[in-house]
């Protein structure tokens, strides 16, 4: 949902920025690297302390790179196979740390064996969520669903309520309940949306088996 209604204004917003660093002479994949490092530094130096706020802001400011580097990539006329790999594959690494670095800080001082849980839950399941996009679509499937929580819904969830969450060690009382609360929510909505995904793509290769199979032998596509 964030994907399709929040791009286009963060287009917007973004690309006088990603133009500036063009005539810079930055390149997108430096972009996408330097932005992944930056979610990565602010994830695990930062949550597994508990230090909520501050993790939250080094993210924010580093995770709109992966905004602006696919937005550079097209206003060069540049964008590559390698990029779409690159991009897609940092992504990943990035998820990992951020909802790694929430289950250290409960496996550690944050002292909650079922939250340590459901934060691993929400790493695994959110890369699973977009593995089965990407395997469906390597076998020639249009995947034609997004589903209820993705990698948008994912991070503005779990993030917003982390910063929010941040709030209590400057002496906000009760607000820390937040941050268990998202990750509750990202966890079932990650279930819901792998379950929708895997739907889909049963749908999808039942009827392309199908048509294959009416097209006669010898039709089918290699996988
Ligand atoms: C009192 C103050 C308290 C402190 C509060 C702090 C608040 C912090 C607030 C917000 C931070 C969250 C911002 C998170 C923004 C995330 C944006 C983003 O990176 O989205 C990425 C997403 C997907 O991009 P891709 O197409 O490159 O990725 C594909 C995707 O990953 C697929 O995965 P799947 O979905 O299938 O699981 C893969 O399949 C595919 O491989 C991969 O290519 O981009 C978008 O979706 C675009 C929309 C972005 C919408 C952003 C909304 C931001 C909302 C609020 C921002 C508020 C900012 C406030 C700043 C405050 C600073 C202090
Ligand atoms: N280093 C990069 C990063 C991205 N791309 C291209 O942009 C697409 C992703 O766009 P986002 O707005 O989601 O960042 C990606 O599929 C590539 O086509 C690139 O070329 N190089
Ligand atoms: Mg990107
Ligand atoms: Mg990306």
């Amino acid at each position: 949902m964030l994907n399709k209604y929040a791009r286009a204004f963060f287009t917007r917003v973004l690309t006088p920025f990603a133009a500036l660093l063009l005539r810079l002479g930055v390149s997108p994949d430096a972009v996408t690297l330097i932005g992944t490092a930056g979610v990565m530094a602010g994830a695990l130096v930062f949550f597994p302390r508990g230090e909520f706020f501050w993790g939250t802001i080094v993210i924010t400011i580093f995770v709109f790179s992966d905004l602006v580097d696919g937005n550079m990539a097209r206003q060069a006329g540049i964008s590559s196979r390698w990029g779409a790999f690159l991009d897609s594959t940092l992504d990943r690494v990035a998820d990992g740390a951020i909802f790694g670095g929430f289950a250290l800080w409960y496996a550690g001082k944050g002292d909650d064996n079922v939250l340590c849980a459901v934060a691993i839950f929400c790493l695994a399941s959110g890369q699973v969520v977009s593995y089965t996009k990407a395997r469906g679509e390597s076998i020639g499937l249009p995947v034609a669903v997004n589903g209820l929580v993705e990698r948008a819904e994912r991070l503005v969830i779990s993030l917003v309520a982390a910063g929010f969450a941040g709030l209590h060690k400057f002496g906000v009382p009760g607000i820390q309940v937040l941050l268990p609360i998202a990750l509750w929510i990202v966890a079932v909505g990650s279930l819901i949306t792998l379950v929708q995904r895997v739907v889909t793509v049963r749908r999808e290769s039942a009827e392309a088996d199908a048509a294959e199979a009416a097209a006669g032998p010898g039709s089918g596509t290699a996988r």
